[in-house]
């Protein structure tokens, strides 16, 4: 991509979105397009197409969609499935309409059959039933990728897919009811720390596997997939390891410095049981990721101490 090429980064305020801009910005990229929702909301197809012809980007990332874990994937599951298609339908069709260069997609890697074998080739696609707690998500992000290979099929454009396991980071959503599970437990052993408590609640019975990848690193395979990739089919972006919630929640309250226990809610569900990414398709491709679990949770603790304290975004 030239440096002054014209690149609309779709939900530049989140987690992924924010990061994608940092890391546009640090390659010397200088002529980004970013809207907020409350400026171009998406869903709206006749102001998404208005905004492709007046700013005609040569390039797009589509972070914008509707996001959040476990919980808020069940409790609202016609707003993930509508918003998301929505999102995507209308930033897919106006870019082909207004002859965007090359567009990547961001699923994720709940696309996959809750029982695929691990760790899940991106070929597990569609080979089984998904999970329940996601599925209207995992079908919207589905269809995603089926909206790019269709265009490419039939119009020829260069749309791909990147499908990023788990991922956490500054700038992330630490509301805990609609957050993912790693920044609900900076937050909830950070309290907990701050406020003597005993003990720390863990959603479900705390023995399901989740992969966890920096958004730095995220951010940096899809500059990486867009400047080098024009494949079809969906690339897994992940760091190749696993760990139990409960492992994740005992490193959690080290980084923070919380003595106390923990509790099990098995009231709240446990989701998948494991959903490692396959990661050698983008290790053949020449990326991998850099930064660790360990450093990733300092550093994501120092950041919330100094931005969130006992704020939230979400
Ligand atoms: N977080 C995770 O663990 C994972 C995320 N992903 C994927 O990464 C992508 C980004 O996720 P993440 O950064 O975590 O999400 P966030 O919730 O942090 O950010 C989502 C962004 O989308 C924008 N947005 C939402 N609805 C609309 C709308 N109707 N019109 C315009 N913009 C909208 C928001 O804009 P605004 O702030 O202006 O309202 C927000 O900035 C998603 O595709 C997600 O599937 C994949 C795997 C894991
Ligand atoms: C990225 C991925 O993220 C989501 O899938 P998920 O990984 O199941 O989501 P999660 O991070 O919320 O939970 C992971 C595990 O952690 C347990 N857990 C314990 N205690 C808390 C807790 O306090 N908060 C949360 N959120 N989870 C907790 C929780 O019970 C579960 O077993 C979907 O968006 C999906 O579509 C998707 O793409």
């Amino acid at each position: 991509m030239d440096k002054g090429a014209r690149i609309f980064v779709a939900g530049h305020r989140g987690l992924v979105g924010s990061a994608i801009v940092r890391t546009l910005q640090a390659a010397g990229y200088r002529n980004l397009i970013t809207r907020t929702s409350a400026e171009l909301d998406l869903r709206e197809q006749g102001a998404t197409r208005a905004f492709f012809e007046k700013e005609r980007p040569e390039y797009v990332f589509i972070a914008a969609a509707k996001v959040g874990g476990i919980v808020a994937n069940n409790s609202y599951p016609a707003e993930f499935i509508y918003d998301n298609l929505m999102i995507q339908n209308n930033v897919i069709h106006a870019s082909y309409l207004s002859g965007v260069q090359k567009l990547l997609l961001l699923g994720s890697t709940c696309i996959y059959p809750k029982l695929a074998p691990q760790p899940i080739r991106e070929d597990a696609l569609l080979t089984g039933p998904l999970e329940p707690t996601n599925e209207p998500y995992a079908i919207a992000k589905i269809a995603g990728i089926k909206m790019c290979q269709s265009y490419n099929r039939q119009y020829g454009t260069r749309y791909i897919c990147a499908m990023p396991t788990n991922l956490y980071g500054p700038n992330d959503n630490f509301d805990l009811t609609t957050s993912h599970v790693l920044p609900a437990f900076i937050r909830k052993f950070h309290e907990a720390k701050a406020s003597g408590a005993e003990n720390v609640v863990i959603w479900g019975s705390g023995t399901p596997y989740r992969e966890f990848v920096h958004v730095d690193d995220v951010a940096e395979a899809s500059l990486f997939l867009m400047e080098n990739y024009e494949g079809w089919e969906p690339v897994n972006i992940g760091s190749g390891e696993e760990l139990t919630i409960r492992a994740l929640a005992e490193q959690v309250a080290a980084v923070v410095g919380f003595k106390g226990g923990l509790v099990f809610d098995a009231s709240k569900p446990d989701g998948t049981p494991r959903k490692l990414s396959d990661v050698s398709r983008i290790h053949e491709l020449g990326w991998r990721h850099r930064i660790t679990l360990e450093e990733g949770l300092n550093s994501t603790y120092a950041w919330y101490l100094e931005n969130q304290g006992g704020g939230v975004r979400g």
